[in-house]
Protein backbone atom coordinates (compact mmCIF):
# COMPACT_ATOMS: atom_id res chain seq x y z
CA UNK A 1 0.00 0.00 0.00
CA UNK A 2 1.25 3.46 -0.85
CA UNK A 3 0.89 6.30 1.48
CA UNK A 4 0.33 9.79 0.55
CA UNK A 5 2.50 12.69 1.77
CA UNK A 6 0.15 13.37 4.31
CA UNK A 7 -0.69 10.23 5.59
CA UNK A 8 3.66 9.54 5.82
CA UNK A 9 3.78 12.83 8.00
CA UNK A 10 0.82 11.39 10.01
CA UNK A 11 2.33 8.43 10.74
CA UNK A 12 5.80 10.16 12.16
CA UNK A 13 3.90 12.75 13.67
CA UNK A 14 2.31 9.78 15.77
CA UNK A 15 5.73 7.90 16.07
CA UNK A 16 6.96 10.90 17.59
CA UNK A 17 4.12 12.16 20.10
CA UNK A 18 4.31 8.37 21.42
CA UNK A 19 8.22 8.67 21.28
CA UNK A 20 8.27 12.72 23.30
CA UNK A 21 5.69 11.56 25.93
CA UNK A 22 7.94 8.93 27.27
CA UNK A 23 11.01 11.31 27.68
CA UNK A 24 11.28 11.77 31.35
CA UNK A 25 12.25 15.74 31.23
CA UNK A 26 15.20 15.77 34.64
CA UNK A 27 16.84 18.84 34.40
CA UNK A 28 16.66 19.24 30.23
CA UNK A 29 14.70 22.61 30.43
CA UNK A 30 17.98 24.20 32.41
CA UNK A 31 20.06 22.63 30.46
CA UNK A 32 18.72 23.68 27.13
CA UNK A 33 18.42 27.25 28.43
CA UNK A 34 21.66 27.96 29.49
CA UNK A 35 23.20 26.46 25.55
CA UNK A 36 20.72 28.46 24.23
CA UNK A 37 22.32 31.97 26.50
CA UNK A 38 26.36 30.56 25.95
CA UNK A 39 24.83 30.72 22.01
CA UNK A 40 23.00 33.90 21.60
CA UNK A 41 25.12 36.09 24.25
CA UNK A 42 23.88 39.46 22.96
CA UNK A 43 20.61 40.03 22.84
CA UNK A 44 19.95 43.96 23.36
CA UNK A 45 17.49 45.12 21.25
CA UNK A 46 16.40 41.46 20.32
CA UNK A 47 12.44 40.06 20.28
CA UNK A 48 12.71 37.00 20.89
CA UNK A 49 9.34 35.01 20.64
CA UNK A 50 9.23 31.47 22.13
CA UNK A 51 6.56 29.19 22.77
CA UNK A 52 4.30 28.63 26.09
CA UNK A 53 4.75 24.48 27.20
CA UNK A 54 1.94 22.12 25.67
CA UNK A 55 1.64 18.93 27.15
CA UNK A 56 5.57 16.63 26.77
CA UNK A 57 7.28 19.55 24.86
CA UNK A 58 10.46 20.50 26.12
CA UNK A 59 9.61 23.21 28.89
CA UNK A 60 11.01 27.26 27.80
CA UNK A 61 10.06 29.11 31.18
CA UNK A 62 13.12 28.82 32.55
CA UNK A 63 14.47 29.91 29.70
CA UNK A 64 11.50 32.93 29.17
CA UNK A 65 12.51 33.96 32.76
CA UNK A 66 16.15 33.96 32.52
CA UNK A 67 15.75 36.53 29.11
CA UNK A 68 13.37 38.55 30.65
CA UNK A 69 15.32 39.29 33.80
CA UNK A 70 18.28 39.98 31.06
CA UNK A 71 15.97 42.81 29.83
CA UNK A 72 15.46 40.80 26.33
CA UNK A 73 12.16 41.40 24.88
CA UNK A 74 10.14 38.24 24.90
CA UNK A 75 6.58 36.90 22.78
CA UNK A 76 4.45 33.84 22.68
CA UNK A 77 2.65 32.84 19.44
CA UNK A 78 -1.01 33.30 18.77
CA UNK A 79 -2.69 31.19 16.49
CA UNK A 80 -4.96 33.83 14.80
CA UNK A 81 -6.52 31.48 12.27
CA UNK A 82 -6.51 28.18 10.55
CA UNK A 83 -3.96 28.55 7.41
CA UNK A 84 -2.69 32.07 8.30
CA UNK A 85 0.78 33.01 9.77
CA UNK A 86 0.99 33.13 13.56
CA UNK A 87 0.78 36.82 15.35
CA UNK A 88 2.93 37.14 18.27
CA UNK A 89 2.17 39.18 21.45
CA UNK A 90 4.68 40.49 24.15
CA UNK A 91 4.88 38.47 26.87
CA UNK A 92 6.31 39.60 30.60
CA UNK A 93 6.06 37.44 33.85
CA UNK A 94 2.90 39.99 34.51
CA UNK A 95 1.13 38.71 31.19
CA UNK A 96 -1.87 37.17 31.53
CA UNK A 97 -2.45 34.93 29.92
CA UNK A 98 -5.20 32.81 28.78
CA UNK A 99 -6.35 29.69 26.51
CA UNK A 100 -6.61 30.77 22.27
CA UNK A 101 -6.84 27.94 19.90
CA UNK A 102 -6.30 24.13 20.28
CA UNK A 103 -5.68 25.18 23.87
CA UNK A 104 -2.37 26.93 24.03
CA UNK A 105 -2.20 29.64 26.70
CA UNK A 106 -1.99 32.83 25.00
CA UNK A 107 -1.60 36.67 25.95
CA UNK A 108 -4.38 38.32 26.38
CA UNK A 109 -5.36 40.58 23.69
CA UNK A 110 -4.81 43.84 25.45
CA UNK A 111 -0.51 42.62 25.03
CA UNK A 112 0.96 44.50 21.96
CA UNK A 113 1.93 42.80 19.15
CA UNK A 114 5.68 42.48 18.36
CA UNK A 115 7.86 41.09 15.35
CA UNK A 116 10.14 38.77 16.11
CA UNK A 117 13.98 38.94 15.52
CA UNK A 118 14.10 35.15 16.91
CA UNK A 119 11.66 32.38 16.63
CA UNK A 120 12.14 29.61 18.66
CA UNK A 121 9.76 26.82 17.78
CA UNK A 122 8.77 23.54 19.19
CA UNK A 123 8.22 20.60 17.51
CA UNK A 124 7.12 16.58 17.56
CA UNK A 125 11.21 15.84 16.06
CA UNK A 126 13.32 17.28 14.04
CA UNK A 127 16.42 16.04 11.60
CA UNK A 128 19.99 17.06 11.02
CA UNK A 129 18.95 18.90 8.08
CA UNK A 130 16.98 21.10 10.31
CA UNK A 131 13.30 20.12 9.41
CA UNK A 132 11.47 19.77 12.00
CA UNK A 133 7.92 18.03 12.48
CA UNK A 134 4.95 20.17 14.28
CA UNK A 135 1.60 19.19 15.31
CA UNK A 136 0.51 19.74 11.66
CA UNK A 137 -1.07 23.45 10.64
CA UNK A 138 1.79 24.48 9.42
CA UNK A 139 1.69 27.78 11.57
CA UNK A 140 5.30 27.69 11.74
CA UNK A 141 5.97 26.84 8.18
CA UNK A 142 3.68 30.02 6.85
CA UNK A 143 4.93 32.48 9.75
CA UNK A 144 8.57 31.33 8.97
CA UNK A 145 7.90 32.30 4.97
CA UNK A 146 6.85 35.54 5.60
CA UNK A 147 8.98 36.94 8.19
CA UNK A 148 12.00 35.68 5.75
CA UNK A 149 10.43 37.31 3.22
CA UNK A 150 10.31 40.68 4.91
CA UNK A 151 13.82 40.11 6.48
CA UNK A 152 15.97 38.42 8.41
CA UNK A 153 14.65 36.19 11.10
CA UNK A 154 16.74 33.18 13.38
CA UNK A 155 14.70 30.05 13.65
CA UNK A 156 15.70 28.10 16.42
CA UNK A 157 14.16 24.72 17.06
CA UNK A 158 14.07 24.02 20.91
CA UNK A 159 13.56 19.83 21.75
CA UNK A 160 15.21 17.04 23.52
CA UNK A 161 17.57 16.01 21.77
CA UNK A 162 15.71 12.14 22.30
CA UNK A 163 13.84 13.72 19.52
CA UNK A 164 15.84 13.44 16.79
CA UNK A 165 14.93 11.40 13.94
CA UNK A 166 17.16 10.14 10.93
CA UNK A 167 14.65 12.09 8.35
CA UNK A 168 11.93 14.44 8.40
CA UNK A 169 9.09 13.91 5.91
CA UNK A 170 9.06 17.14 4.15
CA UNK A 171 6.80 18.75 1.49
CA UNK A 172 7.77 21.84 -0.54
CA UNK A 173 6.62 24.71 2.28
CA UNK A 174 8.92 23.33 4.94
CA UNK A 175 11.24 25.68 6.32
CA UNK A 176 14.41 24.71 7.96
CA UNK A 177 15.69 25.94 11.05
CA UNK A 178 18.87 27.77 11.23
CA UNK A 179 19.42 26.44 14.90
CA UNK A 180 18.85 23.77 16.87
CA UNK A 181 18.94 23.65 20.40
CA UNK A 182 18.71 20.73 22.93
CA UNK A 183 19.57 19.86 26.54
CA UNK A 184 22.76 18.14 24.82
CA UNK A 185 23.97 20.68 22.39
CA UNK A 186 23.43 23.25 20.23
CA UNK A 187 24.05 23.04 16.21
CA UNK A 188 24.37 25.61 13.51
CA UNK A 189 22.34 24.42 10.93
CA UNK A 190 24.59 24.99 7.58
N1 LIG B 1 3.51 25.23 22.88
C1 LIG B 1 3.13 25.38 21.63
N2 LIG B 1 2.58 26.53 21.25
C2 LIG B 1 2.19 26.69 19.95
C3 LIG B 1 2.34 25.66 18.99
C4 LIG B 1 2.94 24.45 19.42
O1 LIG B 1 3.15 23.49 18.66
N3 LIG B 1 3.32 24.35 20.74
N4 LIG B 1 1.92 25.87 17.70
C5 LIG B 1 2.40 25.22 16.57
O2 LIG B 1 1.94 25.36 15.49
C6 LIG B 1 0.90 26.91 17.52
C7 LIG B 1 -0.42 26.37 18.04
N5 LIG B 1 -0.86 25.33 17.19
C8 LIG B 1 -1.21 24.09 17.60
C9 LIG B 1 -1.74 23.24 16.65
C10 LIG B 1 -2.14 21.99 16.99
C11 LIG B 1 -2.01 21.53 18.29
C12 LIG B 1 -2.44 20.15 18.61
O3 LIG B 1 -2.83 19.44 17.71
N6 LIG B 1 -2.37 19.72 19.85
C13 LIG B 1 -2.71 18.35 20.19
C14 LIG B 1 -2.04 17.76 21.41
C15 LIG B 1 -1.31 18.65 22.36
C16 LIG B 1 -0.64 17.89 23.49
O4 LIG B 1 0.50 17.38 23.33
O5 LIG B 1 -1.27 17.81 24.59
C17 LIG B 1 -4.20 18.23 20.35
O6 LIG B 1 -4.84 19.27 20.61
O7 LIG B 1 -4.70 17.09 20.22
C18 LIG B 1 -1.45 22.36 19.23
C19 LIG B 1 -1.06 23.64 18.88
C20 LIG B 1 1.31 28.13 18.26
N7 LIG B 1 1.61 27.85 19.63
N1 LIG C 1 3.52 28.74 3.23
C1 LIG C 1 2.54 27.84 3.02
N2 LIG C 1 1.60 28.03 2.10
C2 LIG C 1 0.63 27.14 1.89
N3 LIG C 1 0.53 25.98 2.55
C3 LIG C 1 1.42 25.72 3.49
C4 LIG C 1 2.48 26.64 3.78
N4 LIG C 1 3.23 26.11 4.78
C5 LIG C 1 2.66 24.93 5.09
N5 LIG C 1 1.59 24.67 4.31
C6 LIG C 1 0.72 23.48 4.36
O1 LIG C 1 0.21 23.32 5.69
C7 LIG C 1 0.03 21.92 5.98
C8 LIG C 1 0.72 21.55 7.26
O2 LIG C 1 2.13 21.72 7.14
P1 LIG C 1 3.16 20.82 7.94
O3 LIG C 1 2.72 19.39 7.90
O4 LIG C 1 4.54 21.13 7.48
O5 LIG C 1 2.92 21.40 9.43
P2 LIG C 1 3.87 21.32 10.68
O6 LIG C 1 5.20 21.92 10.39
O7 LIG C 1 3.86 19.90 11.14
O8 LIG C 1 3.04 22.22 11.71
P3 LIG C 1 3.39 23.56 12.53
O9 LIG C 1 4.30 24.41 11.67
O10 LIG C 1 2.05 24.19 12.75
O11 LIG C 1 4.03 23.16 13.80
C9 LIG C 1 0.61 21.15 4.80
O12 LIG C 1 -0.46 20.70 4.00
C10 LIG C 1 1.47 22.19 4.10
O13 LIG C 1 1.60 21.91 2.72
Amino acid sequence: MTLSLDEQKQEQRNAATSRRAEIAPGAAADSAAERFLDTFADLSGQIVSLYWPLGSELDTRPLLRRLHVLGVICALPVVEKADHPLSFRRWDPDTVLEPGRFKVLVPANSAPTVTPDIVVTPMLAFDALGYRLGYGGGFYDRTLAGLRARGSCRAVGYAYAAQEVAKVITDRYDQRLDYMVTEKEVRKIS
